[in-house]
């Protein structure tokens, strides 16, 4: 809204020339009928509200101009208390207008004969004139509007800009500083007060070449003040088609991998006491991991599948000096062959077509200090098998496209569920990087050769999973407990607990029976331990085998034919064909 008091200074000036300029009193009210301004008499009453300013309030209502011949006299001045006694000549008042509206009124007073006569001479002329000088103040009433409205709007932006983790830099087309929040005067270390350019903040150049021709920027850049990289975003700022300068958007790297740090290991932090056992092999074990837990060597872990190779990890890790920085894991054998090596040990800018502008950082890099969990390393490509040993031998890593060495400071933890020294022999698998990575082996038993860990693990898994779906704490028999011990568990410590969250779901009542395990381990015949081959004849054959075995304990080969789902005129010519030696003589 606009209020004639918000600008009193130029009001009062404005009155005061009307009044040098007319040789009159002058005062100036604001719609509440407040003066703003007066001149002689007038000035002394400033801030007052004006009681009886019957005609002020007609030309507000109105907001026409008037002119009174004989106040005291006039019919507006009936109700006035100087009625008839009015100590003016004759007064003009004369409407001040903004956007249509009536905010106010210039009101020019005569005490003397020849100060009316002059006024009421020149009507038409005195008219416009205060037409000019209402036009005058409400032009002033309209910057000084907009440039509040400017005001707070810059104040909201910047409590906005303050309020992000980023640094924000604006810069006008000259490539001048105009306005940075708090975290960009922190991590550029801007002095306060000083005119700076962005090349004296920032190695500007290629930043400011992509915003110039593309209109954004997304890479590395160094701070010309400050020690380190910063990531960098920036976007062009465009007004009707015009470059207007750049809003440059900072992060800082070490900032970054705190982040990165954050969402790798405070989300799962694992320490030894939640990898569960009690079987002499993993008390051996987990003693064993935690003594070189301390040491930054390069481990290698072997181990079926599920059986807690990542656990280990994990728990190595967090118990070593590396626990405040990152753990980044990564499956060798999930990741297509090319993206692993960008993923592994980032690229330059233009590195290759597709290649991100800026470049990007590799896990190696994100890790630095911190630890790199490298799972499947027997499927590593052997191309990448060299720069990974390169990183092992001299801890730099030169990046796609560079020609540059950065040092690294990371510790190695590699796993595979392969046997690598079969796959040394067969040439899949370097010999200089096994012996590297095989400095201190940890093998992680399977499940069915620690069969003593089976009822703590599933005790533990079933309190975990009644807890996740709200129920009383389901409890196992000791023959669900001798059932699981029977089985042979080819998906390990996994397989386990998927099977006991199946059964505390399933379960009607709050206990885990034999009868409520799933019937593919009540029946004996788990998948084979490890499928050593796809063939789909030596699957089959294993398979049957595996029957056979299972119900060689009751002696009826029918019992074998139904775990196959096959007729007995079948097995027996299977049995024939893959010249299965059997244990035992069946019915
Ligand atoms: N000793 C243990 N105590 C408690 N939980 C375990 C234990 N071992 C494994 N687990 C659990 O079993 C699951 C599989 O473990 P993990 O992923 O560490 O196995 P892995 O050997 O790395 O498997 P893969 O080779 O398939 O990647 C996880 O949920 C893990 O928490």
């Amino acid at each position: 809204m606009y209020y004639l008091r918000d600008i009193q200074n130029t009001v009062q000036q404005t009155a005061e020339a009307i009044a040098e300029v007319l040789k009159i009193e002058v005062e100036i009210a604001d719609q509440d009928m407040v003066r703003v301004a007066g001149t002689g008499k007038c000035h002394s009453r400033c801030g007052q509200v004006m009681d009886e300013g019957f005609v002020y309030r007609h030309v507000l209502t109105t907001g026409e101009a008037i002119i009174i011949q004989n106040p005291g006299d006039h019919e507006l001045c009936l109700p006035c208390c100087h009625h008839g006694h009015c100590s003016e000549n004759a007064e003009v008042a004369s409407p001040i207008k903004v956007e249509g509206k009536t905010i106010g009124v210039i009101g020019l007073i005569s005490f003397d004969a020849e100060q009316a006569k002059r006024l009421l001479d020149n009507k038409e002329s005195l008219l416009r004139y205060l037409e000019k000088m209402s036009e005058l103040i409400a032009g002033k009433l309209v910057e000084n509007y907009q440039s509040r409205q400017q005001e707070v709007l810059t104040n909201q932006l910047i409590t906005v800009l303050n309020l992000l983790n980023d640094g924000i830099l604006v810069v006008d087309e000259q490539k001048m500083i105009t306005n940075y929040n708090k975290v960009a005067k922190k991590i550029l270390a801007i002095p306060d007060k000083q005119k700076l350019l962005l090349k004296d903040l920032l190695d500007s150049d290629n930043l400011w070449k992509a915003v110039a021709q593309n209109g954004n920027f997304s890479g590395q850049v160094s701070g010309k003040r400050t020690l380190g990289k910063l990531f960098c975003d920036a976007f062009a700022i465009n007004t009707q088609g015009k470059p207007e300068g750049a809003v440059i958007v900072l992060k800082d790297v070490q900032q970054v991998k705190k982040i990165v740090k954050d969402a790798t290991v405070s989300g799962i932090e694992t320490d030894f006491s939640q990898i569960l056992g009690d079987s002499r092999r993993m008390l051996e074990l987990r003693e064993v991991a935690y003594r070189v837990a301390q040491s930054s060597s390069t481990l290698l872990i072997q181990g079926e599948s599920g059986t807690g190779k990542e656990l280990f990890a994990r728990a190595i890790h967090q118990s070593s000096k590396r626990k405040n920085h990152a753990f980044i894991a990564i499956n060798c054998g999930a990741i297509p062959e090319n993206l692993l090596e960008s993923e592994l040990f980032g690229y330059e800018e233009g590195a290759f077509t597709g290649a991100q502008r800026g470049g990007k950082l590799g896990k190696f890099e994100l890790a630095h200090l911190g630890t790199v969990f490298l799972d499947e390393i027997g499927d590593m490509p052997l191309h990448l098998q060299v720069k990974l040993l390169r990183v092992l031998q001299e801890r730099r890593v030169e990046r796609i496209g560079s020609t540059r060495s950065i040092p690294i400071d990371v510790r190695v933890i590699a796993a595979t569920h392969r046997d690598l020294e079969q796959l040394v022999a067969t040439g899949e698998f370097r010999e200089d990087l096994y012996y590297r990575l095989h400095v201190i082996p940890l093998s992680i038993p399977p499940l069915r050769e620690r069969k003593e860990d089976i009822p703590l693990l599933a005790r533990s898994f079933a309190d975990y999973y009644s807890r996740l779906i709200a129920k009383e704490n389901v409890a196992i028999t000791p023959e669900a407990i001798q059932v699981l011990m029977n089985y042979t568990w080819p998906g390990n410590v996994r397989e386990l607990g998927n099977v006991i969250e199946y059964s505390v779901t399933m379960t009607t009542g709050n206990t885990i029976t034999a009868d409520t395990l799933p019937r593919r381990i009540r029946t004996q015949a788990p998948l084979p331990a490890r499928v050593q081959s796809l063939n789909l004849a030596e699957l089959e054959r294993d398979a049957i085998a595996k029957a056979l075995e299972i119900a060689s304990s009751t002696g009826n080969k029918d019992e074998a034919a139904k775990m196959l789902g096959i007729g007995r005129a079948t097995l027996y010519r299977k049995i024939k064909e893959y010249k299965i030696a059997e244990k035992r003589t069946f019915s």
